[in-house]
């Protein structure tokens, strides 16, 4: 362990790294200790740990009682939440980087991808009251003393993101700048997903991730997701940076938090009538710098010649072309003069990263947000959870300061949602829940999100004071995952192949040493019915004497092992005995699915499953098993179907379905002209119970939901789920079998 030394380097460069004021020098001081310290950062789920124990410096100490506060939560079930997942998240913005501290908080391994170099944004973010208490508890005051100091609630975006990449460092981010997300790259061989980079080689290109957070601020939307425009009237915001000195003449200027011009209409009138400038708002904050936002009128940027030609398209009319800077700083700065009375001394333009005075003409005209917050991809079986958070998400008004508040609660909805994820909940369920939330976002204020901020964790039941998790429901977010469906149809097909193929093993497992049963198929080795014989004597001795059997009597085995599957377990036949003895009757598909379920009724533990009572004695106090009424019934149902002409007894190869009656196909004929029937192609008197002719040309008359419907021509029907069913029913001539067998649906899909 390090000594508590004033003279360890280790100390030196942990001061070194709190105060670093640039991107560089963050990452910089941030290797040194790393190295001095022999901490390897790319151990991400152990590094926070060992860095607490090898520096014993009492400055880290403060910190990390404040971090191990909030890693405490139990939302994170101690950093276990999502420890088996890989999360990539886009843009070293404030929200992709506060996002990235709550993934490393669940545990998840995190990387951060951002395109830029340096921190160099000036402008300055509103911060609600929570925002303040959220930045407290990661340690802002730490990292920049100034942090909200006194009654002051807003902060420059480059010191907003010096504190959250110090924090994400800390507690294991992997941070890139440099470096550009260009797509996602689809899962191959065992690859899963992973991302294009530039440069190309870049060694986050080879992280393959679960979890893709796109951060990557206004413009940036990733494939995938779409946005909606919400266009208002003509609006055109201003912003301007002057360099702070911080002398006393300039500590004595007030701030403007926010002035509308329905608020103060004698200001306004002033400013116009003294400058010639025509504001609906302006913003004066005093921070990093001396920065005013402003929202303008067009008719006042005109005269002053800022636009040199108006335009009713406001991408024309904001254009860079149209626009004169010289102009355009002046109106700023006439604006920022005016508006602190003009005791701001010696104003001066701060610089942008183009060595430019910091002024910007925005269009607010149109702002975006995406339709939905989240979707999955499943490509090859590798399935990727795909969030949006910032203003990729919701672009907002920035004279309104609701960016970074809205911006972080969608950071927190976003965690919330991955720890779902990770912690298994159904992926539908997930998105859902995820969707659920975001209709929320844009109308949340500071007076309709609960004021307990010290309670406020990524649960979003913990800000939301009124919300309901489940006002989206999974069947509406289907199409939100999206499916490789080539690749999961092949996949169903292998599964159906082995899924026939370990029945198959089965049953030659439990048919071995039997005389005369060789199980090589599902039709001809069945013929005999002494491979269903075996079958019931290898797991019920008791029940059938193998040795009283002839294979060349094949009905009577086959009917012996029908009734006592049907007795005993309750599967009735699904066919006769004599489709099954005739080779060209076998219907293997229903061979198949009569096998499972006999294999399923074996495989149950014995209480569950056995009818007979002598066999499955239950003792007088102990209830059935809950599922046991429920099955039995169903088994009991299918027994008694019977032919609703006929009254005898119909399989349900031979049977087909219709207005919730069961028919053997011969029986199902006109009764005026005695013709057979199709499905689809009768009518059905409900007070006789007759069924008619169904007319020719067929086209004429077609069964619906009892709905027979009429157009020009010719009759139509209108596709309602009944007739869906009956389609499906077809395919087994029989829908009610299909119901009562709804145990066998996942299988059944798969055909
Ligand atoms: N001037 C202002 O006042 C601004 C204020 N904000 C405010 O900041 C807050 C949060 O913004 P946030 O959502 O975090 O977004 P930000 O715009 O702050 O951050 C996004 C970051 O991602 C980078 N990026 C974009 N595309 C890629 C890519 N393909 N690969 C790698 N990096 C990429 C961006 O670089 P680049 O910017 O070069 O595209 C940017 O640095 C909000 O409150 C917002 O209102 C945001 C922007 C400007």
């Amino acid at each position: 362990m390090a000594s508590q030394d004033s003279s360890n380097p280790s100390h030196a460069t942990f001061d070194l790294f709190v105060q670093a004021q640039s991107c560089q020098d963050v990452k910089l001081h941030f290797a040194e200790l790393c190295r001095q310290l022999e901490i390897n950062s790319k151990d991400f789920r152990n590094f926070y740990n060992k860095l607490k124990e090898k520096l014993n410096y009492w400055k880290a100490k403060t910190l990390w009682t404040k971090l191990d506060k909030r890693a405490s939560h139990a939302d994170y079930q101690q950093g276990k939440a999502c420890k088996n997942n890989k999360c990539l998240v886009l843009g070293a913005g404030p929200c992709g980087l506060r996002t990235a501290i709550e993934l490393a908080l669940l545990g998840a391994q995190v990387v951060l991808l951002e395109k830029r170099e340096s921190f160099s944004r000036n402008n300055v973010l509103h911060l609600w009251p929570y925002t303040i208490y959220d930045l407290r508890g990661l340690g802002a005051k730490k990292f920049y003393g100034k942090f909200c100091s006194g009654a002051l609630d807003h902060v420059s975006i480059r010191q907003l993101q010096l504190i959250l990449l110090k924090a994400s460092l800390l507690l294991g981010v992997e941070v890139h700048t440099g470096v550009e997300f260009e797509g996602l790259v689809d899962p191959s061989g065992e690859n899963g997903w992973m991302a294009k980079l530039q440069p190309r080689t870049h060694p986050a290109a080879s992280f393959q991730f679960d979890v893709f957070v796109s951060a990557g601020g206004g413009r940036f939307v990733p494939d995938g997701f779409k946005h909606k425009e919400l266009r208002g009237q003509l609006a055109i915001g201003i912003t301007a940076n002057f360099i702070n000195r911080n002398t006393a003449a300039e500590a004595q200027v007030a701030e403007i938090s926010g002035v509308a011009r329905i608020y103060n209409q004698k200001f306004f009138q002033d400013l116009l009538s003294q400058t010639g400038i025509d504001l609906e708002n302006i913003v004066y904050y005093k921070d990093d710098t001396h920065y005013f936002v402003m929202t303008a009128k067009k008719k006042s940027l005109l005269k002053k010649g800022v636009i040199k030609q108006d335009f009713s398209n406001a991408e024309q009319l904001l254009a860079a072309a149209n626009t004169d800077e010289e102009a355009l700083n002046q109106y700023a700065y006439d604006a920022a003069s005016f508006s602190t009375g003009g005791k701001l001394p010696d104003l001066q333009f701060a610089l942008n990263p183009n060595g430019k005075p910091d002024v910007a003409m925005f269009d607010f005209t149109c702002m975006y947000r995406a339709e939905n917050a989240s979707m999955v991809r499943e490509k090859r079986g590798k399935k990727l959870l795909m969030s949006l958070v910032g203003d990729c998400l919701v672009e907002p008004f920035w004279p309104l300061g609701t960016g970074i508040a809205r911006g972080f609660f969608a950071v927190f909805d976003t965690a919330w949602m991955v720890r779902s994820w990770g912690l298994g909940v159904p992926h539908l369920k997930v998105l859902a829940e995820r969707e659920s939330i975001y209709q929320l976002l844009s109308q949340t204020t500071p007076e309709n999100t609960s004021k307990n901020y010290a309670a406020y964790c990524i649960n979003p039941k913990t800000r939301y004071c009124r919300i309901n998790l489940s006002s989206i429901q999974p069947h509406q977010v289907q199409h939100l995952y999206e499916l490789d469906k080539s690749h999961s149809s092949s996949r169903k097909q292998k599964h159906m192949v082995s899924g026939f193929e370990e029945l198959l093993k089965w049953c030659q497992k439990h048919t071995r040493g039997y005389e005369m049963v060789d199980v090589k198929d599902f039709t001809q080795s069945w013929r005999s019915g002494l491979a269903l014989c075996a079958l019931i004597h290898h797991f019920r001795p008791k029940l059938i004497d193998m040795s009283s059997l002839d294979e060349s009597d094949m009905i009577h085995n086959i009917q012996l092992a029908f009734s006592i599957l049907e007795k005993e377990l309750g599967i009735p036949p699904v066919m006769s005995p004599s489709d099954l003895a005739n080779s060209d009757h076998i219907d293997k598909l229903s061979l198949v699915l009569y096998i499972t379920q006999i294999r399923n009724a074996f495989s149950l533990p014995s209480s569950v499953h056995i009818l007979h009572p002598e066999l499955n004695p239950t003792p007088a106090a102990t209830p059935p098993p809950a599922s046991e009424p429920e099955s039995r019934g169903a088994a009991l149902m299918a027994n008694s179907e019977e032919c609703y002409f006929c009254h005898l007894r119909v399989y349900v190869l031979e049977r087909i379905s219709a207005e919730g009656k069961f028919f053997h196909r011969s029986c199902f004929t006109c009764h005026r002209c005695g013709i057979t029937l199709r499905l689809g192609g009768y009518t059905y008197d409900q007070t006789t119970g007759e069924g008619h002719e169904h007319g020719r040309p067929p086209r004429e008359f077609h069964l619906s939901s009892g709905r027979i419907e009429k157009s020009d021509s010719r009759v139509t029907r209108q596709p309602s789920s009944r007739t869906r069913r009956v389609r499906f029913g077809q395919i087994f001539r029989t829908a009610g079998w299909v119901r009562s067998h709804s145990a066998l649906f996942p299988f059944l899909q798969q055909l």
